[in-house]
C-alpha cells in the first residue's frame, strides 16, 4: 500500500461529526438508508454517464449494492459498483461540508447553543457521517468509473482521516463500518446481523431501483433484499402511508415526516407520473439565493438529474419529489430541458395540482394550512408577482394578517366576506414591521369606522400588492396612499379655510422633503402622518428595488395633519399670530420628523432631532 497521508476535517465537519459521534438521535438504523441512498446515487450517476460517454470505462452490466455483514470481525461493508470518487471528491465531498451554506448553519447554530440533534438533523442530511453514530472506525474504498486507482479514506471521527492510494481497488464504493458494541437500550443493534439488515433494508429502501443483496454465509447465492419497484409507479391505493415516508426522506434527505403527499398520475396524450411532497418545515436555505430547488426527473424509470428546475417555478422551490416522464429523450440537457413543450406542460400541470393540494387542504384543514403557511407562505407569495397565469388560485390560498383579528391570518375571500356594505375596496398596509404596522396612525380612521385593514409586512408584499391589482373585482387600496373616504358619520368636514395659510406655510417650509402638507381624513389621535401620493411607489416597494440594486428615486411623501390635534390646532393660531418665526418652524419640522417616526422611518438627522427635542422639554420644566 502506498503511503499514508494524514488531512484534517475541515472546522465544521468536525462539529458535525462530534454530534454524530454523541447523538442522542435515537434512531441509529438511519445510518443504512444514507449509506444505501448514496450508494444509489453513485449507480445512477455511472448509468447516466455511460449513456452520455460512451468511450467510459465501466461496466454497467450489474448494476447493485451489496451488503456484506462479518460477524466474526464486526464490521458491516456496503459496497456499489456506481461511479465511485477521484482523490480529490473525496477530499471535497467527505471531508468537508460541500454544500455552500450547510458550514455556515451549523456555525450558527451552535453559537445560539441550541441542545439536541434530532432538529438539526431534520434541517439536511447528514449522510456518510451518519456511520459514526453506530460505528467508532469507518474505511472507505473507492475508485472512479474510467480511472486505474483507487483511493482510501479511514477514520475514526476524531479531528483527523487518512487517505491513501490503492493500485488493485474494485469500481466504485466501499464502505466499511468498525461496529461499535450492540448496546439495544441505547436503539444500538447488532449490525452484522443478517436478520436486522433484511429488517432496515425493507423499511427504508425498498423503493431503491437498484438490487440491494446481501451475500448469505450459508447459501451459495446472495438474496436481494429490496422489491425495487419505483414507488411512484405503483397504484396509490397499494402504497402504504409509511412507504411514502419513507421515499420523501430518501429523495429530501430531510429526517422528519412530509406534511403532505401528491401522487399523480397523467395518462393520455402525455404521460407521466409524479409523486411530489410538502415538507412539513422549511430548510434553512429557501430564501437564500442559490438554493437547491426543483424535483427529480427521471426518464422512464432511469434517473436523469436532481434539482429539475424546469419542472416547477422558483416560489414552489420548497416542494420534492419525482417526476418520472415516459415520452422524453434520455439525452436531455437543462439547457434543453427549459425550452422543451412536455416539460412545459407537465410543469403546467404540476403547479396547478399543488395549487389545488393546498386549496383542499385550507378548506379540509386549516391548521395543518397555517402550519404550511407560516413555513412557506412568503415563498408561495413570489408567485403573485412572477406567475400571472397562476394569479387567481394563489390568491385564493394566500394567508395575511388583518386588524379584523390580529392573532388569525385571514384569507382574501373571508376579508372580502366581512366588508362593510358600500366598501368596495380591499384595505391594506405595507410596512416592515407587523408591530409598527399594527400601531400607525393610518389605521386610526379605518379602526374608528371599523373598516378592516391587511397588515402586510413581508417584503415581497410590497411588491404583488400593486401588482396584482383586484381580488374577485375589489381593488387594492393602500391605506396610507391618496386621499381616504370612509364616509364617516361622526367626522366633522376639515376646516380647510381656516388652514390654508398654515398648510401653505408648512409647505413652503418643508418643501425639501414633503410634496404638499394637507389636513387628513384618516387621523384621529395622532397629530400627522405621511401618506403616498395615488400614483407613486411605496417606500417599502422603493426599499425593496434598491435591496435588489435598482435605483429608483425617492418619491416625496405627502403630510397630513390632524385638525382635531390640539399641537395641530395650536400651531395655527400661534401661526396666525405671529407669521413666520424659528420656534413656529421648529414645531413644524417636529410634525414630519413624528410623522417619519410613527410609520417606523428613519429621520435624516436623528442627532439633531433628539438635541432638539431636549432643548424644547427642558424649558417645558
Ligand atoms: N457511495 C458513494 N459513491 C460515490 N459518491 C459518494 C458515495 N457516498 C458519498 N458520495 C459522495 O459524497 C457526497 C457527500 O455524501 P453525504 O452522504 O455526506 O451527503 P449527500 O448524500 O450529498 O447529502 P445529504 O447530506 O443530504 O445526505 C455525496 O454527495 C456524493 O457526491
Amino acid at each position: 500500500m502506498s503511503q499514508v497521508e494524514t488531512f484534517e476535517f475541515q472546522a465544521e465537519a468536525q462539529q458535525l461529526l462530534q454530534l454524530m459521534i454523541h447523538s442522542i438521535y435515537s434512531n441509529k438504523d438511519v445510518f443504512l438508508r444514507e449509506l444505501v441512498s448514496n450508494a444509489s446515487d453513485a449507480l445512477d450517476k455511472l448509468r447516466l454517464e455511460s449513456l452520455v460517454d460512451k468511450e467510459l470505462d465501466a461496466d454497467t452490466s450489474d448494476l447493485h449494492v451489496e451488503l456484506v455483514a462479518d460477524r466474526d470481525q464486526h464490521t458491516l461493508t456496503v459496497r456499489d459498483n456506481g461511479i465511485g470518487m477521484t482523490r480529490e471528491q473525496v477530499i471535497e465531498l467527505i471531508g468537508t461540508i460541500a454544500r455552500s451554506g450547510t458550514a455556515e448553519f451549523v456555525d450558527r447554530w451552535r453559537q445560539a447553543k441550541h441542545d439536541g440533534t434530532a432538529e438539526l438533523i431534520g434541517k439536511f442530511g447528514i449522510g456518510f457521517y451518519s456511520s459514526f453514530m453506530v460505528a467508532d472506525r469507518v474505511v472507505l474504498v473507492t475508485r472512479r468509473a474510467g480511472q486505474s486507482e483507487g483511493t482510501r479514506w479511514e477514520s475514526t471521527g476524531s479531528d483527523t482521516y487518512q487517505l491513501s492510494t490503492v493500485p488493485d481497488a474494485a469500481p466504485g464504493t466501499a464502505v466499511t463500518l468498525h461496529l461499535k458494541p450492540a448496546d439495544e437500550d441505547n436503539h444500538l443493534f447488532d449490525y452484522a446481523d443478517p436478520a436486522v439488515l433484511r429488517r432496515i433494508v425493507k423499511r427504508y429502501s425498498d423503493f431503491i431501483a437498484w438490487p440491494i443483496r446481501m451475500a448469505a454465509p450459508e447459501a451459495a447465492q446472495s438474496e436481494t433484499l429490496n422489491s425495487m419497484k419505483a414507488l411512484w409507479s405503483r397504484s396509490a391505493a397499494e402504497i402504504k402511508p409509511e412507504e411514502y415516508t419513507e421515499f420523501y426522506r430518501h429523495v429530501s434527505h430531510d429526517w422528519t415526516d412530509p406534511l403532505e403527499t401528491i401522487h399523480l398520475r397523467a395518462e393520455g396524450a402525455l404521460e407521466f407520473d409524479a409523486l411530489l411532497f410538502l415538507p412539513a418545515s422549511a430548510p434553512y436555505d429557501l430564501h437564500m439565493r442559490g438554493a437547491r430547488r426543483g424535483v427529480q426527473l427521471y426518464i422512464k424509470r432511469v434517473f436523469i438529474m436532481d434539482d429539475c428546475e424546469a419542472l416547477l417555478p422558483e416560489y414552489l422551490r420548497f416542494v420534492k419529489g419525482v417526476v418520472d416522464s415516459a415520452d422524453l429523450s434520455l439525452n436531455v440537457s437543462r439547457e434543453i430541458l427549459q425550452q422543451d413543450r412536455q416539460i412545459q406542460t407537465i410543469r403546467r400541470r404540476l403547479v396547478k395540482k399543488v395549487l389545488g393540494t393546498l386549496k383542499d387542504m385550507l378548506a379540509k384543514d386549516p391548521q395543518r394550512y397555517a402550519a404550511f403557511w407560516r413555513e412557506f407562505g412568503q415563498a408561495v407569495k413570489e408567485g403573485l408577482v412572477n406567475d400571472p397565469d397562476n394569479r387567481a388560485a394563489i390568491l385564493d390560498v394566500v394567508q395575511l394578517a388583518s386588524t379584523h383579528d390580529l392573532d388569525q391570518p385571514t384569507t382574501l375571500r373571508a376579508y372580502v366576506e366581512r366588508m362593510k356594505p358600500g366598501q368596495t375596496e380591499i384595505f391594506h398596509l405595507v410596512g416592515e414591521q407587523r408591530g409598527t404596522l399594527e400601531n400607525s396612525p393610518h389605521l386610526e380612521a379605518f379602526a374608528a369606522n371599523g373598516v378592516e385593514v391587511l397588515l402586510l409586512h413581508d417584503p415581497v408584499d410590497a411588491m404583488w400588492v400593486d401588482m396584482v391589482g383586484d381580488f374577485d373585482g375589489k381593488p387594492f387600496t393602500s391605506a396610507s396612499r391618496g386621499e381616504v373616504d370612509l364616509k364617516a358619520e361622526h367626522e366633522q368636514p376639515p376646516a380647510v379655510e381656516e388652514y390654508a395659510e398654515l398648510l401653505s406655510w408648512m409647505g413652503g417650509r418643508l418643501a425639501d422633503r414633503v410634496k404638499e402638507v394637507r389636513l387628513s381624513s384618516r387621523l384621529t389621535t395622532s397629530a400627522a402622518c405621511l401618506v403616498t401620493d395615488t400614483l407613486d411607489a411605496s417606500p417599502a416597494l422603493e426599499k425593496l428595488y434598491r435591496a435588489m440594486g435598482q435605483d429608483l428615486p425617492a418619491a416625496k411623501r405627502i403630510l397630513e395633519l390632524n385638525a382635531q390635534h390640539p399641537l395641530v390646532d395650536k400651531l395655527r393660531a400661534a401661526h396666525g399670530e405671529r407669521g413666520d418665526d424659528d420656534g413656529l418652524a421648529e414645531t413644524a419640522e417636529f410634525l414630519h420628523a413624528m410623522a417619519v417616526l410613527a410609520e417606523g422611518g428613519e429621520l435624516d438627522d436623528p442627532a439633531g432631532f433628539t438635541r432638539r427635542l431636549a432643548d424644547r422639554l427642558s424649558r417645558t420644566l
